[in-house]
């Protein structure tokens, strides 16, 4: 560090105006390995990114070391990525990293897969499958091709994600020919070795548990592979640490376990919603027992009035006998909070009363759409359905979130929306940011290149910009459609170079992928423009700055809202309640979780959903298979509401 000076850790003080209870501000400065386990809203992502200041302001963190923060979703590490930036020199935050487990093992095996021995390495350009789906079409494809020993084998492997989760199952290491007897671990070799020897136009496939795997194993087999990125990381931040799979977990205790990285953990016992994902029961003792990492709890709930803490401690002790009790903030008046179950009699009249509440809460309370968020179990499309309809026939929109998550975590995507933002605004300081860093990452620059060259880049980046600007405002002259959007995209692809950008990302690297994201793309910004007329609102739309989003539990982890609504809080949402009741417990706790104000539960006599043959059907419901979530709530003290249905103006 040479032109910041230090600060000295007894006069660091937490950023924009936080305050930090004591057994958070004793985990920032702590020497040691933590875990710190505490419920919803506690602020655990917030302590990471306030350590991350801490350790670069006060040099506790010092160059060329870096921090290394691990997250399970793009837009959870990016959100990390965007507090310390906004808080820290970007001379400081430049050291902090924030990534994915998928990322994180991706870029291990991308750096060192020529360190990988010849049976197991796979092809540069491997392509990343992302479906089971798609697995299971090689799969279909090459084992009866390659193993006709096994013509039978989709009778064992009855199901894509089974089939995934074998692939799991493989242990990559010299006595692998003890299993013969064995069919599965059979299928499983086969499986790998159609996917890494590039049956398919010479490339290989994987997915992200078998990169993670082959990550793990580099670092195990290699010890100067292991050393240089121990090197390189003085601490480790890993977030949600509930959701941590046997294979991340493995993957961590290879690259850190015994070195000098200080590791803080985060989590929620609670909120451990992806068992069906692999995570790992039992994780946080692991943990604690592997890197002696001192627990440390937190007793403040800064997301939720106290109304919704008061049920949600009544919910945390059903889940967890001995859970913690946690106290509102003192933002909130004593009564704040609103928690209700609505009953309806089909899911129309659910619709009409939420659309015709939302319109009065928008408008009397000044809410804005992206503060309310609908959740529900699952499909979201037709839980969602009515709901969508009503309330865009009152001018409000609701959308479908999994479909712009989705596509917002393309790497072109963001660079192309940025470029446009950047270029339509005068002032976009972030847009720049990922503009340039995206032209210097597929350019491959780095600390180590030429000024002049950076130089070069910016200017052209520059001249581009005049040029784009008169585009942008002809287009919106012109007739806005298809093929006027994809003029003006291919401008921007072309300045940037496509060859570049396939070579720079592998996921963009195989047949059409590059092609189907950008035509995605197209569309939606075609759409969104055409409603907008302006290029900022139109990309602000695309983020979703104008809609309700709707999702699923999942998709809605770490995520908050002023108000809640679940639809359909029933059986047949809960269908498998039966066999997984501890789990869709704390799924329940985590929609519950989300909201700072207002939680709306609703369910419906009669509702439509898809039938066994997979149509859509009105059937009626029930709610006995899920008595305890409804004794739960009474227990709480949360009414059952019959809403008169206003009629909608
Ligand atoms: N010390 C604090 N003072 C004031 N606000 C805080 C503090 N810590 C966190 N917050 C705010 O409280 C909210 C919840 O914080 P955060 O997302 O970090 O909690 P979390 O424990 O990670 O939540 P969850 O597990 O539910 O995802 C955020 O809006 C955050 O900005």
């Amino acid at each position: 560090m040479n032109t910041l000076s230090l600060i000295n850790p007894d006069i660091w003080k937490e950023k924009d105006g936080i305050l930090l209870e004591k057994n958070a501000i004793d985990t920032v400065k702590s020497l040691t390995n933590n875990i710190v386990i505490a419920g919803p809203g506690a602020g655990k992502t917030e302590l990471l990114a306030q350590k991350a200041c801490y350790l670069l302001e006060t040099g506790s963190c010092s160059a060329p070391q870096k921090i290394l923060a691990i997250s399970f979703k793009k837009d959870s590490a990016e959100n990390l990525t965007n507090r310390v930036e906004k808080r820290c020199e970007k001379e400081l935050s430049r050291r902090f990293e924030s990534m994915t487990y998928d990322t994180f093992a991706k870029r291990i095996l991308d750096q060192f897969r020529l360190g990988l021995d010849e049976k197991y390495r796979p092809s540069k350009n491997y392509k990343v499958l992302l479906k089971n789906s798609d697995l299971a079409e090689i799969a279909d494809k090459y084992i009866p091709i390659c193993y006709p020993d096994y013509p039978s084998w989709r009778l064992i492997i009855r199901r894509n994600d089974e089939l995934s989760n074998l692939l799991c199952n493989k242990i990559l290491a010299s006595q692998s020919s003890d299993y013969q007897d064995n069919i599965q671990e059979l299928l499983s070799s086969a499986m790998w070795n159609i996917l890494l020897k590039k049956v398919e136009n010479d490339e290989s496939a994987l997915t992200f548990p078998m990169i993670s795997k082959l990550s793990d194993y580099l670092l195990k087999e290699n010890r100067y592979i292991r050393k240089a990125l121990r090197l390189t990381y003085s601490h480790v931040f890993l977030d949600e640490f509930q959701d941590t799979t046997d294979i991340q977990y493995s993957l961590l205790k290879t690259s850190f376990l015994g070195s000098k990285a200080i590791l803080t953990a985060v989590g929620d016992e609670k909120q451990r919603i992806m068992v069906w994902a692999r995570a790992l029961k039992g994780v946080f003792n692991d943990f604690k027992k592997d890197f002696l990492a001192e627990e440390k709890e937190l007793f403040l709930n800064h997301r939720s009035s106290p109304k919704l803490v008061t049920i949600q401690n009544i919910i945390s002790k059903s889940l967890e006998q001995d859970s913690i009790e946690m106290k509102p903030s003192d933002k909130w008046e004593e009564l704040d909070g609103t928690c209700e179950i609505w009953a309806f009699q089909n899911s129309e009249e659910e619709a009409a009363c939420l659309a015709g509440e939302v319109v009065k809460w928008i408008k009397e309370e000044s809410i804005e759409p992206r503060d309310i968020c609908i959740i529900v179990k699952q499909q979201e499309d037709i839980y969602g359905e009515a709901f969508k309809r009503i309330l865009a026939e009152q001018g409000i929109q609701a959308r479908e979130e999994k479909e712009y998550q989705e596509l917002l975590s393309e790497d072109i995507v963001q660079f192309i929306l940025n470029m446009i933002i950047l270029t339509a605004t005068n002032k976009a300081p972030e847009s720049r940011k990922v503009v340039v860093d995206f032209l210097f990452y597929i350019n491959g620059f780095d600390e180590s290149t030429k000024y002049e060259l950076l130089y070069n880049l910016e200017d052209e980046l520059g001249i581009f910009i005049v040029d784009f600007k008169k585009r942008l405002t002809n287009c919106l002259i012109n007739t806005i459609d298809l093929s006027s959007i994809e003029c003006i995209i291919s401008l921007i692809i072309d300045f940037t170079n496509k060859r570049k950008i396939k070579k720079s990302f592998p996921q963009y690297s195989r047949g059409n992928c590059l092609n189907e994201v950008i035509q995605n793309l197209i569309k939606k910004i075609t759409i969104t423009l055409q409603l907008r007329k302006d290029w900022k609102l139109c990309i602000d739309d695309i983020y979703g700055e104008f809609s309700i989003p709707m999702m699923t539990i999942h998709k809605s982890k770490g995520l908050e809202y002023d108000t809640v609504i679940f639809v359909g809080l029933e059986d047949a949402a809960f269908w498998n309640f039966n066999n997984n009741s501890e789990e869709d417990k704390r799924a329940f706790f985590v929609a519950l979780s989300r909201a700072k104000k207002r939680v709306i539960f609703t369910a419906s006599k009669m509702r439509k959903i898809l039938n066994k043959r997979r149509n859509i059907e009105e059937q009626e419901q029930s709610v006995q298979g899920i008595t305890i979530l409804y004794k739960i709530l009474k227990e709480a003290g949360v009414p059952i509401i019959r809403p008169v249905v206003q009629k909608l103006i």
